[in-house]
């Protein structure tokens, strides 16, 4: 049978994006979540298990590091991991959500220990770096690319959140706004090394489905959120 065309720089852009519609954006938690339908307890399991991905991020990014040979795009992706680290005077996102822990109630403590992090939600977000660490820097940078569909969903919290939660403190939003720049910057870097590398069309439905993973992890880590806070059916929780 003959191979397939490979789909144009412009299509195959399109199909990634097409893939917005599984973005957890749609999960039902997040739903909840930015109608304000959540009570403080649910907000606080959502911000202690989220604290595992952001902490998981910068390890995830120095594996790709690790991976890649050319200086060019180190000199690039490196930025990833100052952004949640931090740097010089910039703290870094990592001690941002720290402080949206301290704005929703949570102390510092609690994040840290990572007693609230479900399994469900550690398996998948372990899925996430254990991928990085074996896939080529190429393949894992496509794997970055739901945060084509970030800043909308940061801009939603931003938006809804001070409305809907007023008991949250106005420090927690600065994680969210600091986001919005940096996931436009990233997502340009990581969607050209994408398009360039992925030529034939069976490499790019590998494209397709290396970001349909990432999708479904997280779509996963809110499933996990849902069973435990929604329905109040955390592991094991016939035993307690
Ligand atoms: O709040 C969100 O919904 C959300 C989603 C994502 C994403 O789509 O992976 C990231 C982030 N936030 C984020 O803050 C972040 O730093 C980040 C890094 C990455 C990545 O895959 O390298 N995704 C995301």
């Amino acid at each position: 049978m003959a191979e397939q065309k490979p789909w144009s720089r412009e299509e195959f852009e399109q199909k990634l994006r097409e893939k917005e519609r599984f973005y957890h954006l749609h999960h039902p938690f997040h739903v909840l979540m930015n109608r304000g339908e959540l009570n403080q307890q649910q907000v606080q399991g959502w911000v202690a298990n989220r604290f595992y991905y952001q902490t998981s991020i910068p390890i995830k990014d120095a594996a790709i590091l690790a991976n890649c040979p050319r200086r060019s795009v180190r000199r690039h992706w490196v930025q990833r991991i100052l952004d949640h680290d931090g740097y010089g005077e910039d703290v870094g996102g990592i001690e941002a959500w720290f402080q949206l822990g301290e704005a929703v109630g949570l102390a510092r403590e609690e994040l840290e220990s990572q007693q609230h992090v479900l399994p469900g939600v550690r398996f998948a977000i372990d899925a996430y770096v254990n991928f990085a660490r074996r896939a080529t820097w190429q393949e894992a940078a496509c794997s970055s690319l739901t945060e084509l569909f970030a800043p909308s969903l940061h801009q939603q919290r931003l938006d809804n959140w001070p409305r809907y939660y007023p008991w949250i403190k106005a420090e927690g939003y600065h994680y969210f706004r600091k986001r919005l720049n940096e996931a436009r910057r990233d997502v340009q870097h990581g969607l050209e090394i994408t398009l360039d590398y992925f030529q034939n069309r069976a490499q790019q439905e590998r494209a397709l489905g290396i970001l349909q993973f990432k999708l479904d992890v997280l779509w996963t880590m809110l499933d996990a959120m849902w069973m435990a806070y929604i329905e109040n059916r955390p592991p094991y929780h016939m035993e307690v």
